[in-house]
């Protein structure tokens, strides 16, 4: 994990961002903090602009108005490496794992960010880069430990069952070290079983791999048990924000997701 956090504001604070793509607006002012220590979640049905609001956060999109700041620092419209670099690492809705790769030399391969040498190096390896590579494979395995994934350490990511891909994917994004963690659908296809296993992972990683969680999950049990607070988007917009009990209760909150009937 990245440096730790010691200011009491935010770790991640997203203010009025808005996106729009020609005539679309998949955002619309939305603000929203992420607090030291937190798993956020981000929910809201199909189209709300839940993955459009992770790519502005990322980099992969700039923002046609409103900002980013992490740690108190401006990083709106920074480049994905850059944000990266600094510790907001996100996963993607399609999968972020080589198949042909074992577990191992996946989550190996997810330490690019930090592992970086020189060409030069790499052909004439001195000591210190022996010592670089021992200690990411150190960590690559202690990662693959971490999620539950050792038995699987050498084996390919095509025998996976798809739960077990689903904690190779987090394992991945844990390889660059992560302060904010970003999670799109991660527990797409499981069953409800692996769900409530996958959340309690969620919940060690927190504070131990990541300071901090944002999550983005379509399994209400799933997110609605392992997030601190919630923020429900809707056509682009903030529905709602609080606790997930109060989530849960809000009349408005239940009528976007079930129509007008249910609420
Ligand atoms: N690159 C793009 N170009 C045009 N429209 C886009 C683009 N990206 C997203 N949109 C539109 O913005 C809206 C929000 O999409 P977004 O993918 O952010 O929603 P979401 O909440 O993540 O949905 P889901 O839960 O289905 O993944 C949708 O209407 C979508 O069609």
């Amino acid at each position: 994990m990245n440096a730790m956090n010691h200011q009491s504001g935010p770790l991640l604070s997203a203010q009025k961002l808005t996106k729009t793509f020609g005539g679309i607006t998949a955002v619309k002012d939305i603000s929203f903090d992420l607090m030291p220590g937190e798993i956020l979640g981000l929910i809201g049905p199909n189209g709300a602009g839940k993955t459009t609001c992770f790519n502005l956060i990322t980099g992969f999109y700039v923002p046609s108005a409103g900002s980013v700041s992490y740690r108190g620092r401006d990083v709106t419209g920074q480049k994905p490496h850059a944000i990266a670099q600094q510790g907001i690492v996100r996963s993607f809705q399609k999968t972020n794992v080589l198949k042909s790769l074992s577990v191992f030399e996946n989550i190996l391969a997810g330490h690019y960010l930090e592992g970086r040498q020189s060409l030069l190096s790499t052909f004439f390896p001195g000591s210190k880069v022996r010592r670089t590579e021992a200690a990411l494979r150190d960590s690559a395995a202690d990662i693959v430990h971490t999620m539950g994934l050792s038995r699987r350490m050498d084996a390919p990511a095509y025998l996976l069952s798809c739960g077990e891909l689903r904690l190779l994917e987090v394992g991945v994004a844990l390889a660059a070290k992560p302060s904010v963690l970003m999670l799109d659908e991660p527990a797409a296809g499981l069953n409800s079983q692996e769900a409530l296993a996958f959340g309690e992972t969620l919940r060690k990683l927190r504070g131990t791999r990541a300071e901090s969680i944002l999550l983005v999950e379509h399994n209400m049990a799933l997110v609605m048990g392992v997030s601190d607070r919630l923020v429900v988007m809707n056509f682009g917009q903030k529905l709602a924000e609080g606790r997930p009990a109060d989530i849960l209760a809000n009349r408005d909150v239940v009528e976007a997701y079930l129509g007008k009937a249910h609420a």
